[in-house]
């Protein structure tokens, strides 16, 4: 139907003399919402990196390690998903006088997101849950239509995890996320793709994935 977006074939990264990724072979077409299982260590986190470098300027990347700044605000750290919609001179004249749009717009977000509405408070002053939503909302911020999210949901409770997912689902066209619930991943994602030591055990419709093989996938951790 449409042009990939994204095609690796017989694709290995390797790091320090380590091979962390073997012989990928990956298609992924604008429509796709994938998700990513498979067990610590897997190698879920060097993909989404790797497919986010492939095609930054069409993704919001909304990394494992949230990248905040902790000293500055919600409202400053959740524009900053659009930093590279302006110039330095706009972005600077933002950090000391706001502007108004974007105001109204980020806080309308925290809405959405649950956050509170002090959006002046650094967020060096939030929870770990409210943190990851700030980067989340930043994510959401940077209006692209493909998120790539490393474990975007892991300091949730759980009702709030799966609302926020359904939303980010229903806001961007291609989702692509690593998740440490596959029981998410399959209810959520149409599609799966389980890894283990760097390569794909499978990659299948959730709905063709069985309990057995979910299981299988993680007990090959301690193997
Ligand atoms: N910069 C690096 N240099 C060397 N090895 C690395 C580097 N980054 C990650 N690794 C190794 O690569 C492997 C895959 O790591 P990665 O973070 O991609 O796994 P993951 O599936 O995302 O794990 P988790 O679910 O724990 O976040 C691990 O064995 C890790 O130790």
């Amino acid at each position: 139907m449409s042009e990939a977006l994204i095609q690796l074939s017989e694709f290995s990264y390797r790091t320090n003399n380590q091979t962390l990724l073997r012989e990928i072979e990956l298609t992924i077409s604008p429509e796709d919402k994938v998700a990513l299982v498979g067990p610590s260590g897997a190698g879920k986190s060097t993909l989404l990196h790797c497919l986010y470098e492939r095609i930054h300027v069409h993704a919001a990347l909304c990394p494992q390690q949230l990248g905040l700044v902790e000293s500055l605000s919600t409202y400053h750290n959740i524009y900053m998903g659009r930093l590279d919609h302006h110039n330095a001179l706009y972005n600077l004249w933002n950090l000391v006088h706001p502007w108004r749009h974007h105001k109204t717009a980020i806080a309308q977000l925290c809405r959405e997101f649950s956050l509170p509405d002090r959006i002046w408070q650094p967020v060096s002053q939030l929870s770990g849950g409210e943190q990851q939503r700030v980067a989340l909302a930043r994510a959401c911020y940077a209006s692209k239509p493909v998120f790539i999210g490393d474990e975007p949901l892991s300091s949730l409770d759980p009702e709030l995890r799966e609302r926020l997912l359904a939303q980010l689902l229903a806001r961007h066209p291609t989702v692509i996320m690593s998740l440490h619930a596959p029981e998410l991943a399959t209810r959520y994602f149409q599609r799966v793709i389980g890894l283990r030591a760097g390569c794909i055990v499978f990659d299948k419709a959730a709905t063709d994935i069985s309990p057995a093989e979910l299981d299988d996938l993680y007990s090959a951790e301690i193997s």
